[in-house]
């Protein structure tokens, strides 16, 4: 049966959606986020059907629940879904990596740029492509539909997205990213690109100043409408979408062995893209335990569990004066205070307190109205029942710098296994989570969300003083040789302002166009 799905935005401004709409707009226009018209169930007996299926053909059920046939064939989304892993190096895709202390780190870093984010931005990039090749057709230039997709990134994102998009037609990629904050192989692996429709922007600023730059462009209704912006960044409901695959293909792996099993993910978390796709999974009905949040030192989620207050400076000691922006730690893709997925769980917490007899329009003004004074104010508290059914879903633990260190040494130590630090993050949370009463029985399944070569200074920190360690031979992929001294091409934005973001885009559009005519 096709899936009957549409999308709406978590702010109630807009309904009714298609997935392609929905993926083309990126952002509502109320500034919500687009969310499915309902969570689909699983098939019956889907544990059988699907266990024998490669990545790809599971990632082709699973998007057939939430994509209508009217709008992607199954012939067009099996091709698309092919096409996205067959870039990827490893014959499972996302495989499992059994640790000598019983944990399994799901690897997630075997696509292009080395990071989780290629999972969906191969997809994503892929489907852009379809819905704009439908659109324009052989349309002479002038009249053909052009997109120009502005991302934020804290390093992983960007790569990912420039590898999903670069030489794509009637498309252009603008990529901010926070000066200095990014490891030195993101930066490279961004800035290498030289392709013409990739663009690299650096703001003296934060990943958090680049991803609110982001949703002002998507804000500014003119401009919106002039160039057609979309989004790469996990507000994009497809990025979510094709991260649900690697929760359903673990548990599964896991199942072949042992029909009993008990399943807990762990999930380094930052923007709460990653975490929010196994929420889905297990709402659809895939049989997994709370999912466990894991942060560094940027701690607002970590907080929230505690405390029900979801706010951007920690008041816990007193009042907090002065601007609060992200610490810099060795996991810097999590360096991020506002985690803008968040939004799409709180939707359905405001949900749960107006079910079962209201509509979801209530829960878009419940919604609207916690983000709108978290805005103002930096600042929500949720009453303790929506606390209480937030910790029916997750729970959260906080990992330091100095830990995240020391995790990657124990591991080395114990398995001769390299963890990036953001690993380094989950698996430290998984090891406390392993420990608590009930958990005996429990397979714990920590996301490995990047691969250690990524990070050089954290890694060669944590492991230079063992005797016979070498980066270069043991770490490094062939794929970084040269990476750090090819030609690169990179616009400094200099401090956060939207109307110079602005101008750098239209001025490239513009240098674009007159290299294609
Ligand atoms: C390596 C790595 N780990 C973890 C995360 C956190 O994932 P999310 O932002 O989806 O919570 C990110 C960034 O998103 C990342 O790049
Ligand atoms: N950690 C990310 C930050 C952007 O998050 P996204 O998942 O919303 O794209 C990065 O590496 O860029």
């Amino acid at each position: 049966m096709s899936s009957q799905v549409t999308y709406q935005s978590t702010r109630g401004g807009s309904s009714n959606f298609s997935f392609e709409d929905a993926v083309l707009k990126g952002l509502a226009n109320d500034g919500g986020l687009f969310i499915p018209s309902e969570i689909p169930k699983l098939p019956e007996g889907w544990k059988e059907k699907w266990s024998s299926l490669s990545f790809p053909e599971l990632a082709y059920e699973i998007m057939s629940l939430y994509i209508p046939r009217s709008e992607i064939s199954a012939e067009e989304l099996k091709d698309l879904a092919a096409r996205s892993y067959a870039t990827f190096r490893h014959p499972e895709t996302t495989p499992l990596k059994k640790l000598n202390n019983g944990i399994n780190v799901l690897e997630l870093f075997h696509g292009p740029t080395f990071a989780f984010k290629d999972v969906a931005l191969q997809f994503l990039g892929n489907l852009f492509e379809f819905f704009l090749t439908r659109k324009n057709g052989d349309k002479p230039e002038e009249e053909r539909d052009h997109l120009t997709v502005v991302g934020a990134t804290s390093g992983d994102t960007g790569s990912a997205a420039i590898y999903g998009l670069r030489g794509k037609k009637d498309v252009s990629v603008f990529i901010l990213f926070p000066e200095g904050r990014v490891s030195p192989v993101q930066e490279a692996q961004m800035t290498t690109v030289t392709d013409p429709n990739v663009h690299c922007v650096t703001v003296a600023g934060v990943f958090d100043d680049c991803q609110d730059l982001v949703k002002q462009v998507f804000g500014d209704a003119e401009f919106n409408r002039k160039h057609h912006v979309g989004a790469v960044n996990s507000i994009n409901w497809a990025r979510i979408l094709a991260q649900i695959t690697y929760y359903f293909y673990a548990y599964l792996s896991l199942y072949k062995q042992n029909k009993d099993v008990k399943v807990r993910f762990v999930v380094p978390t930052g923007n709460f893209g990653d975490i929010l796709a196994g929420y889905y999974a297990k709402e659809m009905g895939l049989p997994t335990e709370k999912l466990v949040i894991a942060t560094n030192e940027n701690d607002i989620l970590d907080r929230f569990f505690h405390t029900g207050r979801y706010e951007k400076a920690d008041t816990s000691k007193g009042p907090v004066t002065g601007p609060v922006c992200a610490k810099e730690t060795y996991s810097p893709a999590m360096d991020i205070l506002v985690s803008s997925n968040f939004e799409r769980y709180l939707w359905y917490l405001a949900r749960q307190q107006v079910a079962p007899n209201h509509t979801d329009s209530e829960a878009c003004e419940i919604l609207a109205k916690w983000m709108n004074e978290f805005k103002t104010n930096g600042s929500v508290a949720v009453r303790p029942e929506v606390l209480d059914a937030a910790r029916k879903d997750f729970v959260s633990e906080r990992v330091d710098n100095e830990t995240t260190i020391a995790t990657i040494k124990k591991v080395y130590e114990t398995d001769k296994y390299v963890l990036d630090p953001h690993t380094a993050v989950g698996v430290e949370a998984t090891t406390r989570r392993m420990k608590e009463a009930g958990a005996e029985g429990t397979t714990f399944v920590s996301l490995s969300t990047a691969h250690p070569a990524k990070f050089d200074a954290a890694v060669n920190l944590a492991l230079s003083s063992f005797e016979g360690y070498n980066f270069e031979t043991q770490v490094m992929p062939r794929e970084f040789h040269g990476l750090k001294d090819a030609e690169r091409r990179v616009i400094f934005s200099g401090a956060p302002r939207i109307e110079v973001i602005k101008q750098i885009v239209e001025i490239n559009l513009e240098r674009e166009k007159k290299m294609t005519v």
